[in-house]
């Protein structure tokens, strides 16, 4: 499989004025072409930054990122990014047809806009609410939206951060194989960075689990699971529940190994406190020794000067 998207020893540090940051480092993993690919980890671990990073908003201090073979610089032309907050990323006083069709303005005349929001719109079945403006809309149906947005973009790769954590667990579902319906029928490449380790067995192709922060790939599954899935049966499988337990187990190992380096981390700089406390007393030492030869010289050149002084005043007497 054609690499889509290829990520090489990524690393980055945030620049704070209490200290330098490190959120991920030395990530390297690939996309293929036509393949969904879950990424979770622990909370504050650097998903977000990862995210960022391949969207061309933060440019990362190490490593390389490629889309479709072309390094990324900056913001890519093809890509598009579903957010976990429709409510934001809709503009409330554009109807449904022209929220999708806004992003295509710079590139589409009005005739194929209209014709490619109207297909997208149609993939995730609202075709019967183009007129309807999103403060109208249920919050699935909004975000509903946002992933047309998306699709009429025809992007390379589709990134979603967190895309169904605003909605309820039902609407999630009907989302969850919505994604799954477009992905099959249009072989979109898509990202997704989820908290939900279910979620993540029910859509992936492949699971890359992460460490804390700073994140690096604890591991990178293949979900061995039947391509067409179904909420009920697939999550009742023994293949299912015994992924989402490897997927737990290995997150409790990322943050064993995590606590492994702080504690590793705490010991190196005790070390280095110790040896800091040691080289001073050290030096105490031999500036104590040093003043106490010193003391000792000027007593002996005390002594010498009154031994002559003496035998002067001897010489004189005797004279
Ligand atoms: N602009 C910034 N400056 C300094 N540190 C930052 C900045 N942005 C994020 N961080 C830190 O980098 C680490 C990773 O943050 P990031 O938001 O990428 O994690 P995340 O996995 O997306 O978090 P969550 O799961 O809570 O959404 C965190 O420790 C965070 O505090």
């Amino acid at each position: 499989m054609t690499a889509m998207l290829s990520v090489a020893e990524l690393g980055h540090t945030y620049q704070a004025k209490d200290g330098a940051h490190t959120a991920i480092d030395d990530l390297t993993f690939t996309v293929g072409a036509g393949e969904l690919v879950c990424v979770v980890g622990p909370s504050g671990c650097g998903k977000s930054t990862l995210l960022r990073t391949i969207s061309g908003l933060i440019r990362p201090s190490r490593g390389a990122i490629s889309l479709h073979g072309d390094e990324v610089h900056g913001v890519p032309d093809d890509l598009a990014v579903v957010f976990q907050d429709y409510s934001r990323s809709l503009f409330p006083w554009l109807s449904v047809q022209k929220n999708v069709e806004f992003p295509l303005k710079r590139s589409l005349g009005r005739a194929e806009r209209r014709a490619r929001a109207a297909e997208a719109l149609e993939w995730v079945g609202l075709t019967g609410a183009t007129r309807k403006y999103p403060w109208q809309l249920s919050g699935g149906m909004q975000q509903r939206v946002a992933i047309a947005r998306a699709l009429a973009y025809r992007p390379a790769l589709l990134l979603m951060d967190e895309p169904f954590a605003s909605v309820d667990a039902q609407t999630r579902f009907e989302l969850e194989d919505l994604l799954l319906k477009v992905k099959a029928e249009h072989d979109t490449t898509v990202l997704v960075v989820t908290h939900d380790i279910d979620e993540s067995v029910y859509l992936g192709d492949r699971i890359l689990v992460l460490s804390s922060s700073p994140a690096s790939v604890v591991a990178d599954l293949r979900v061995d699971l039947p391509a067409v899935r179904d909420q009920i049966t697939t999550r009742e499988s023994e293949a299912f529940v015994a992924l989402r337990a490897e997927v737990a187990r290995l997150l409790n190992v990322g943050k064993t190994s995590e606590a492994v380096r702080a504690r590793r981390a705490a010991n190196e700089e005790q070390a280095a406190r110790w040896a800091e406390a040691e080289r001073a007393s050290r030096v105490e030492a031999s500036q104590a020794e040093a003043s106490r030869a010193e003391a000792s010289r000027v007593e002996a050149s005390r002594a010498e000067a009154s031994r002559a002084e003496a035998s002067r005043v001897d010489a004189s007497d005797r004279r």
